[in-house]
């Protein structure tokens, strides 16, 4: 097979070195182009040693670089971006893989009111997929841009997915996602939130009034459910690690999903899907048996009064953001969701 071309806009962030370590091993990918405004000309291994002898790339300006030459085009950018440049891409054929959130909502008024931001293209929206091959396999498999997960949301959906495709949910009752993250999740730019001082030594609770992710989480859970009365009250924390996103699903059965024996339900449903792993019952997952790799771990524990708690871990930059855009470029390409991916988590 003839390699595929890649692009890579927002080159110095985290999620877009992440995908330099996944890319620059992958047998099937040529790194083409990746971008930086502000180090532009600057060899990448310059900036990032751990690229040393891998990458010889050096940064383009995304303002004046050709991203027309490749096949896909993964934007590792604020919101607003991607959405700046996909008519150019789409137009010229080119598969556009977005890891923020221009392409993650189909409602165009809810993007608008959570990001800020008038979307300019709603008509390649309404054509993106939203990359969770574990859902959406084929659907990714033909689409030429993909809205890639937020990194909450893939672990929440991923956590609830059998008992909505059941219809097992109370939903009179709200389902509730207690979640955190490592400081990388808010990126490498600077900010007072994430600077050593403030963010080590410390566990805080923030966006409890609202976070960009509940809007996303619950558009997937309606669809999935098929229920609008769905309803999700959701808290993300900061805790003081670099990698990593552990959260907590509780959920109140109905009466049919009561009788259910949902350790065997949840093997059963991921027991093709290689990147998602359901543990033993009474297992405990912690965030670094994933770290540095695409899996996704969770263990399931039945509580009293009908309900269940899910326990998910992945880490937030791979299987919650760059590993997951390529398990979606993969697929778009027909190889092997695990193609490149077979990366281990690193111990300790
Ligand atoms: N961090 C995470 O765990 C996750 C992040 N995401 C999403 O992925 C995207 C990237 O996140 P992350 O890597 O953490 O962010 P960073 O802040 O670490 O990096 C952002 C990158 O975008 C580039 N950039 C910024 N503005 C522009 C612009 N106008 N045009 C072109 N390039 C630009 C910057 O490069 P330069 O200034 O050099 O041009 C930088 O390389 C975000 O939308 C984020 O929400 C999604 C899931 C998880
Ligand atoms: C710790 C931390 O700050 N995390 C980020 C989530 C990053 C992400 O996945 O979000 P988007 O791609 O939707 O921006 C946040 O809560 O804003």
């Amino acid at each position: 097979m003839e390699k595929i071309k890649v692009g890579i806009v927002g080159g110095t962030g985290y999620t877009g070195v992440e995908l330099l370590r996944l890319l620059a091993p992958h047998p099937y990918v040529k790194l083409q182009v990746i971008t930086s405004r502000g180090e532009a000309g600057l060899p990448v291994s310059d900036m990032f040693p751990s690229l040393r002898g891998v990458v010889d790339l050096v940064f383009s300006d995304p303002a004046t670089v050709d991203l027309t030459q490749c096949d896909v085009v993964f934007f590792a950018t604020p919101h607003g971006v991607a959405m700046s440049q996909a008519p150019v891409l789409v137009a010229a054929g080119v598969k556009v893989i977005d890891l923020a959130a221009d392409f993650r909502l189909q409602d165009v008024a809810v993007f608008e009111k959570w990001y800020k931001l008038p979307h300019s293209c709603t008509d390649i929206l309404k054509q993106a997929v939203y990359g969770l091959p574990e859902l959406y396999a084929d659907n990714v498999a033909s689409a030429q841009v993909i809205g890639n997960p937020g990194c909450y949301p893939t672990t929440v959906l991923l956590g609830l997915a059998p008992l909505l495709e059941n219809d097992w949910i109370d939903y009179s009752v709200p389902i509730i996602a207690d979640a955190k993250s490592g400081v990388s999740g808010a990126g490498r730019k600077a900010e007072v939130s994430t600077l050593f001082s403030e963010a080590s030594d410390n566990l805080k609770a923030y966006s409890v009034a609202g976070h960009r992710h509940q809007p996303e989480i619950l558009a997937q859970l309606k669809k999935l459910s098929g229920n609008e009365a769905v309803n999700l009250i959701f808290v993300p924390h900061l805790v003081p690690m670099i990698r990593g996103m552990l959260t907590t699903l509780h959920v109140k059965l109905n009466a049919e999903g009561q009788q259910q024996s949902l350790q065997q339900v949840y093997e059963q449903r991921y027991h093709k899907e290689l990147f998602v792993d359901v543990m033993p019952a009474g297992a405990l997952p912690e965030t670094r048996s994933v770290r540095g790799s695409n899996c996704l771990r969770m263990a399931i524990y039945p509580q009293t009064e009908g309900y269940v708690t899910i326990v998910v871990v992945q880490d937030n930059l791979v299987k919650g953001a760059s590993g997951q855009a390529v398990q979606n470029m993969n697929l778009m390409f027909g190889l092997e969701a695990d193609t490149g991916l077979q990366v281990l988590p690193l111990l300790p």
